[in-house]
């Protein structure tokens, strides 16, 4: 892979392209200042200082403890400093304005990827924003992220950047009613289509069995007519969502191979398509039995540590010890 092959799966490069087959989409250049703020992980967590009174949340995420701290140091010179919080409102500003265009409710993105293992922490349990608050907390609370940020281009053969020159922050249009079986991948390797998967593989949906051949030709009709001779590179993969209507609408591209999940496929079952030709094959999970267990990590990292030394296990260490002391204490006999 290319770092150019690379470089056309980023938002705001295939956008302006393919915008009258996607969903509606503003793009903001970021400001190297809030690239800095989503990749500092020094001192406590603090949300951007928000211009706006009606944001529902505070300016920090409220921890007790930290918040002695907090006093203890306050208007005590460096550290008082160093705990307030970051301010972007020209940034703010213009994000306002298109969550507004957009209806109200925005998916937020960066070049190449959602923070979708930050949807525990919202109110919602989803990626839905309606403020720069929301979509802040989101960003700097993702890990896969951390890919975006930093590794996009590690599996580049030609690799010659650690990070694309500029960042964007992308608000998509939130569709509440977003229905996970119609959504696919689909795999073009020379030119040619080659592979289809259901992109949602934990589930089993009867209504995809009798939807499955039409779906085929829509989204092949889709791929001739309006992906193949636009899309620069010959090996890539991109999502669409097929509406009730039956149109086809493209969500993202991602290279071929890598990061990228084949899903209900092997990379070398669909190298293997390509070489020898095969017909294009929709793969859709056929039964109960055929589900996947989910292929990504829907939470951040520390959440799934549990080795020794790890946060988790100073949490049951410290859970264990205040249990111990409790039943040790007189009261506890009481
Ligand atoms: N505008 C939207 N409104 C509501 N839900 C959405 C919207 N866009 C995407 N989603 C949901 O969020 C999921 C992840 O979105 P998306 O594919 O854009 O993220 P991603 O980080 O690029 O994922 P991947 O890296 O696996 O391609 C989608 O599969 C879809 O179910």
């Amino acid at each position: 892979m290319k770092e150019e092959d690379v470089n056309r799966c980023q938002i705001q490069e295939w956008y302006p392209k393919f915008k009258s087959v996607s969903i509606r989409t503003f793009i903001h250049e970021l400001p190297e200042s809030f690239v800095q703020y989503l990749l500092d992980d020094s001192g406590p967590f603090l949300l951007p200082a928000s211009i706006s009174n009606e944001d529902a949340f505070p300016n920090r995420i409220h921890n007790p403890e930290e918040e002695e701290d907090y006093q203890a140091s306050e208007g005590s010179g460096d550290e008082a400093e160093a705990l307030s919080a970051p301010c972007f409102p020209e940034l703010e500003l213009k994000i306002k304005e298109s969550i507004e265009t957009l209806g109200g409710a925005i998916f937020p993105k960066l070049n190449w990827s959602a923070p979708k293992d930050s949807a525990w922490i919202s109110t919602s349990g989803t990626l839905r924003c309606t403020t720069f608050s929301e979509i802040a907390l989101l960003l700097r609370s993702s890990d896969s992220l951390i890919h975006d940020l930093c590794h996009a281009y590690d599996s580049c053969s030609d690799k010659t950047m650690s990070r694309p020159p500029k960042f964007f922050l992308i608000l998509r249009k939130w569709y509440p009613r977003f229905q996970p079986e119609m959504e696919f991948r689909c795999f073009v390797k020379g030119q040619k289509l080659v592979g289809i998967s259901q992109r949602e593989v934990t589930t089993f949906y009867p209504v995809l069995c009798e939807k499955k051949n039409k779906v085929e030709v829509l989204i092949e009709e889709f791929f001739n007519d309006n992906v193949r001779v636009k899309f620069e590179s010959d090996d890539y993969t991109f999502d669409v969502y097929v509406t009730e209507d039956e149109r086809v609408k493209v969500l993202d591209f991602n290279p071929w191979g890598a990061f990228t999940l084949p899903l209900l496929f092997t990379w070398e079952e669909l190298e293997q398509k390509a070489r020898e030709g095969d017909d294009l094959e929709l793969r859709i999970v056929e039964s109960r039995c055929g589900v996947r267990p989910g292929l990504k990590t829907a939470v951040p990292y520390d959440y799934l540590d549990v080795s020794a030394g790890s946060g988790w296990d100073q949490f049951l260490r410290n859970a264990s010890e205040e249990l111990q002391q409790q039943t040790k204490s007189p009261e506890a006999g009481a």
